[in-house]
């Protein structure tokens, strides 16, 4: 979206960002630059994002990851890529960003899992050097669909950086095709990554054939649940497993845009937002892939707001409280409280 079709106000909010899949944000410029450097693969850039009024299946939104993927195999690669995206959630506003990525192996130009996070580590920490006005920390991906080994292995890599990276790394992520796959076969993985300490957000709920998983795995409990869409019994899930959510007070990642876009919602006033929100129960406004559903923060905010006739002051709260969901420690909220405070008299000015 083009600067001008969006409000300055939502602009100039500050944002907090907890659901970025890195290879899913990639803009359209960055897209290029990654084309101009693998001309070989001849691949369009209308392969890579979903433009305005366009609508996919989920199933087409995960060939869409897979043609980025091919664009994205070195670490030169993905250090351009955290990068840019880094420096364009901060453009946006966004004060605070969870990253999360699936490392990824390319044996053909020697990339390991091990690298991948390095580069990513990397990215963070020179954005941070260039004073780049934004806090980054790093969630590891898991794809559902790699099954049960290679799940441990990533909770074994995730676990070794929590311990080395001075707090960029914070947990673990589960998502991939919702479709593939079954929750139960990744829960001594997940378990043991509670055990270690690592945060887990898990995608819960994204297709509606998975109530039976999102029950299993909600006794975890998870740290923060990705979408939920079919969690609420207005949605086709059931009271039980809000029941559960409330009792564990887990914070839902809510992404209008993707859910649309992708097909699971049918449109914007039918999103699961207005339920959890009218419950005042924690509800955090994301992108999920800003590249691919061609969005950003500021986007989400309006959207949000628009659908769901929110006054300025309840989408300052909205971005308020989403302080509270992020896994970096009380200090960290604490400085983004003050920030908040700071900044609120340029915002509504
Ligand atoms: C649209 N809804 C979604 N549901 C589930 N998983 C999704 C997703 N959007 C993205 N991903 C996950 O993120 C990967 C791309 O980023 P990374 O290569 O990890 O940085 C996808 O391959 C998928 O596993
Ligand atoms: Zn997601």
């Amino acid at each position: 979206m083009m600067d001008n079709e969006v409000d300055v106000f939502y602009r100039e909010l500050p944002k907090v960002e907890l659901h970025a899949h890195l290879n899913g944000s990639v803009s359209c410029p960055t897209i290029e630059k990654l084309i101009s450097r693998k001309p070989q693969l001849n691949i369009g850039h209308g392969m890579t994002a979903i433009g305005k009024g366009q609508r996919r299946t989920l199933d087409e939104c995960f060939q869409v990851f897979k043609v980025i993927h091919q664009l994205v195999d070195t670490e030169e690669d993905i250090l351009m890529v955290a990068t840019d995206v880094i420096k364009e959630f901060a453009a946006d506003g966004v004060k605070y960003l969870e990253l999360r990525s699936t490392p990824r192996e390319e044996k053909h130009t020697g990339l390991t899992k091990k690298s991948y996070i390095e580069t990513v580590i990397e990215a963070i920490k020179q954005c941070k050097s260039e004073g780049v006005d934004i806090d980054v920390r790093f969630l590891v991906a898991i794809d559902r669909r790699n099954g049960t080994e290679v799940a441990m292995e990533t909770v074994k890599l995730a676990e070794d950086f929590m311990l080395s990276s001075d707090g960029l790394v914070l947990g673990l992520d589960l998502s991939g095709d919702p479709t593939v796959g079954h929750g139960k076969d990744l829960l001594p993985a997940l378990q043991k990554a509670k055990n270690c300490g690592l945060k887990l957000s898990l995608h819960l709920s994204e297709v509606p054939s998975q109530l039976e998983e999102s029950d299993l795995l909600l006794d975890l409990p998870p740290d923060r649940i990705g979408h939920g869409t079919f969690l609420h019994p207005a949605m086709g899930g059931s009271q039980g497993l809000v029941d559960k959510v409330v009792k564990h007070n887990i914070p839902l990642e809510l992404c209008l845009t993707s859910n649309v876009k992708g097909q699971t919602v049918a449109r914007y006033s039918d999103h699961h937002f207005k339920h959890w929100y009218q419950m005042g129960h924690p509800s955090v406004i994301c992108t999920d892939d800003k590249g691919v559903f061609s969005t950003d923060l500021s986007q989400e905010y309006q959207l949000a707001a628009s659908t769901f006739d929110l006054s300025r002051e309840a989408v300052w709260k909205l971005s308020h409280d989403a302080i509270d969901c992020i896994f970096a420690p009380d200090t960290v909220k604490q400085q983004l409280k003050q920030k908040w405070i700071d900044l609120k008299p340029h915002v509504f000015k």
